[in-house]
């Protein structure tokens, strides 16, 4: 929280996205005993999942244990998880699809994932709980384009052809439904905030499939209007916005959008990211996933590295995307040893 408010700390402060995941055998363990949505949409489970990470490697960050698919979910798109292929969902291509979504049904499709925040918040803040009341709790959604990419396409992809077809042959029907997508991510994080998150993050992970006019268009605007809307009656929400292979387009990001802090993906190059971000702009993430789950000299060399190479920024140490599933449980152990040390 300290770095999101403006601080530069050393060490620098650590958690890692998805670090409740089928790489823990505890979460595993869970994963038995209920499908992803149940476990999502019961507080119950959704606070258990976000401490276990916690408590076996004390993170100085706690990410609710959720989705960025709850939110077209709670609309009233159909949304299963199927094992191996990951979400499905029928896929919205045309007006009377999208007219079909209802707003109105957010805040009680989502009052279970609130009530694990308020939960999350009383247990974290507790000195002697399992954050040592020292562990800042961080809401979430997807960013518009990557949602509605998964709500056009219905499923995963590597592409999302049809989503970025639509923006071209479609674009009224497409800027209404990103219009849709802001105003009720904009909602749905101020209730997170107000439900006790302390600050939330905006995951845009396919943001660098779109040329430059529509990244302007369909990521850096609606962005920048989410922030506002967020921080209208909230000043003090602090935000984490990542732009996935933003590329070139990542500098204009975190100087237009009002963000507090960039989540910079594998790919960045650390000396064009100083270079060419303001020196008191905040950064979050970077290292590759696959150097954490090779661990040994590899993954503690690529951890000097972004360590040292952001010493005196705000930088709060992160993967450049989730933590895989092979990945060794004592390799994340290893990773938070030598961020922590002096
Ligand atoms: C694109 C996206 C999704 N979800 C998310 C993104 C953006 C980040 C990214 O690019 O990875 C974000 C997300 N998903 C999940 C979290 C929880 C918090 C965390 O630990 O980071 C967060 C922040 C849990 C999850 N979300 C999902 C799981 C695995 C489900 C399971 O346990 O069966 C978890 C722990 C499922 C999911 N959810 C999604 C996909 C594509 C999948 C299938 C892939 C997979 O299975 O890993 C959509």
């Amino acid at each position: 929280m300290r770095v999101l408010q403006g601080e530069a700390l050393w060490p620098p402060p650590v958690w890692l996205m998805r670090q409740a995941g089928r790489y823990l055998p505890e979460f595993r363990a869970m994963r038995e005993r209920a499908d992803f949505l149940t476990r999502c949409l019961t507080p119950e489970i959704a606070v258990e999942l976000t401490l276990q990470p916690i408590r076996r490697y004390g993170m100085d960050g706690a990410i609710l244990f959720s989705d960025i698919l709850i939110l077209p979910w709670a609309m009233g798109q159909s949304l299963e998880f199927v094992d191996g292929e990951g979400p499905v969902m029928a896929p919205i291509r045309d007006e009377a699809a999208l007219e079909r979504l209802d707003p109105a049904r957010i805040p009680e499709a989502t009052a279970p994932v609130l009530e694990a925040l308020r939960r999350l918040r009383a247990i974290l803040d507790a000195p002697d709980g399992p954050g040592g009341g020292n562990t800042t709790l961080l809401g979430f959604t997807g960013a518009p384009f990557t949602v509605a990419c998964y709500m056009v396409e219905g499923r995963g992809s590597r592409e999302f052809a049809s989503v970025r077809q639509m923006a071209y042959a479609q674009p009224e029907l497409f800027e209404r439904l990103i219009g849709l997508l802001e105003e009720t991510t904009a909602a749905y994080l101020g209730a997170q905030l107000d439900a006790g998150a302390e600050a939330v993050m905006l995951f845009d992970s396919w943001a660098g499939l779109l040329a430059p006019d529509q990244f302007q268009k369909h990521v850096i605007e609606p962005t920048r209007r989410i922030v506002d809307r967020v921080r209208a009656g909230r000043p003090q929400a602090r935000i984490i916005g990542f732009p996935r292979l933003a590329g070139l387009s990542l500098p204009e990001y975190a100087a237009r959008t009002g963000v507090d802090v960039v989540g910079l993906d594998t790919g960045c190059d650390l000396n064009q990211v100083c270079e060419l971000l303001p020196p008191q702009m905040g950064v979050q993430g970077n290292l590759d996933p696959l150097a954490l789950l090779a661990g040994g000299q590899a993954q503690a060399d690529a951890v000097t590295a972004i360590r040292e190479r952001l010493r005196g920024r705000r930088h709060i140490f992160n993967l450049g995307h989730g933590v895989l599933q092979q990945t060794p449980p004592e390799h994340v152990a290893a990773l938070v040893a030598q961020v922590r040390a002096a």
